[in-house]
């Protein structure tokens, strides 16, 4: 089949699940979290589509979806070619576009923006070559690995030689490592169990639940009070027995020293992190509630709400981090992401991402495969997050066994939702959305009619 040359249009779309309902997702910060994404539809003029969404919740999609929509002026500039052919020279044009860069600069509400569409020229990308991401970049030349990335703001900790280093001494054995993820997965731990707002009674039939689909690691969300936090992992530690590997995550719920001296209640509980204890900009912070945790063998995780690589370099730099969670919409896509994974095996940190949501899983397990097989050369202490409450809306879901992420074998980056899903989740229009309206069980408040109420 011919390849495509020229991208001819470009759609965004406006994707919400009513998660809120069940309260899956929910945490100490996010009492009522609608799972929800911008999804870009990248179109060629072979007719070859790219997939690609940016995480976010509820009515913040709206205002994502409108951050991606002069983005997209860039994409059609270049040529596909051009941009395969210098890919870290296109991510600083679209983290640079003069009058949008004073909204960044590569963070937040931009930042996701610009996940979105790289993240469905990555999922192109791969269906061009007829490769999953992971393998597009297992088969890459180191060179043309560091070629993706842009290295401004962290040559001083991580040059491209070494950078290039790592990838090169890692040559040999790559093929024995991929041959294991084919057989065994990559190791997974679930938080599918651990929300916020469940019952006692639903803690506990899911941790069975996962038990039995051979999950040996788990995550549970704290932060919210004291006493309720003592409970529930009670709860856990029951059922789980007192060897099992727990997690617990606030975040970012507490101040610096409240968070060292909650926590001094909740470590006899054996736990391997603590994760987003406090503001995610917190650097030294983060660094502090570390030490001060040390002695009860409880690491500091941090991540999901990482803004860019100068960030992750400074948590890396400063010891603020015992678990590096990458997530693969906050940062600018995979080119951004490859910089974390190249830095983080310099400094010796594990990377742990962060996934659930919508499609987090779908593209995480791409690149925890990748880390694996061409940076970290290790799965010790590696775990990648999964939470199954979306997986049925993607034509290629995410397959777990034993706990762990089978490899994806279709090629692209997993992210493409179902047709039927978009017909029925798509806000406001959408099939289910219109179904909850009328049934009393959801208020349209958008922005817009927000705006208008007040
Ligand atoms: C609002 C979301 O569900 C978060 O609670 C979630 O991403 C969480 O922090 C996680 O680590 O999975
Ligand atoms: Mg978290």
């Amino acid at each position: 089949m011919a390849k495509p040359t020229k991208i001819t249009g470009v759609d965004i779309k406006d994707i919400r699940f009513p998660t809120s309902l069940g309260k899956h997702g929910s945490d100490a910060m996010h009492g009522d979290p609608d799972y929800s994404c911008g999804y870009v539809i990248i179109s060629t003029d072979t007719g070859l589509q790219g997939h690609g969404l940016t995480f976010t919740l509820g009515r913040g999609t709206h205002i994502v979806c409108a951050a991606i929509k002069p983005l997209t002026r860039i994409l059609l500039d270049w040529k596909l070619s051009a941009i395969y052919d210098d890919f870290a020279g296109f991510w600083r044009e679209i983290t640079n576009e003069q009058q949008l860069r004073w909204l960044g600069p590569e963070k937040g509400v931009m930042h996701l923006a610009t996940a979105a569409i790289v993240n469905a020229l990555w999922d192109l990308w791969a269906k061009i070559e007829g490769k999953p991401v992971w393998k597009l970049l297992v088969d890459m030349e180191p060179e043309k690995i560091i070629s993706l990335i842009d290295f401004r703001y962290i040559e001083d900790a991580l040059s491209k030689e070494e950078a290039l280093e790592i990838l090169r001494n890692n040559q040999a054995g790559k093929a024995e490592r991929e041959k294991e993820i084919r057989t065994n997965g990559y190791p997974a731990y679930t938080t599918s169990a651990g929300w916020l707002g469940y019952s006692n009674d639903e803690i506990k039939q899911r941790l069975a639940t996962a038990k039995a689909n051979g999950f040996s690691r788990f995550k549970f969300k704290v932060g919210s009070d004291l006493q309720d936090d003592i409970r529930r992992l009670e709860i856990v530690r029951k059922e789980l027995g007192p060897d099992t590997t727990i997690m617990v995550d606030a975040n970012q719920k507490w101040g610096v020293d409240e968070a060292i001296e909650w926590m001094g209640h909740l470590v006899k509980y054996n736990l391997l992190w603590i994760e987003e204890p406090t503001s995610p900009d917190d650097v030294l912070g983060h660094a502090a509630i570390a030490k001060a945790l040390e002695p009860y063998g409880c690491g500091v995780a941090t991540g999901e709400c990482c803004q860019n690589r100068v960030m992750f370099k400074q948590f890396l730099q400063a010891k603020g981090l015992q678990f590096c969670q990458i997530d693969s919409c906050r940062l600018g896509g995979v080119n951004e992401i490859i910089a974390v994974l190249l830095m983080a095996k310099k400094f010796n940190v594990p990377v742990c991402p962060h996934a659930g949501g919508v499609g987090l899983c779908e593209m995480v397990q791409h690149l925890s495969i990748f880390d694996y097989i061409s940076i970290s050369a290790t799965l010790e202490s590696r775990m990648t997050e999964s939470a199954d409450h979306l997986f049925e809306h993607f034509v290629n879901p995410v397959v777990m066994k034993n706990g762990c992420y089978t490899a994806p074998l279709a090629p692209g980056y997993s992210t493409e939702l179902s047709p039927a899903s978009i017909a029925d989740y798509t806000y406001p229009e959408g099939n289910e959305w219109q179904r909850l309206f009328k049934e009393g069980e959801f208020v349209p408040l958008d922005v817009d009619e927000f705006h208008l109420k007040q």
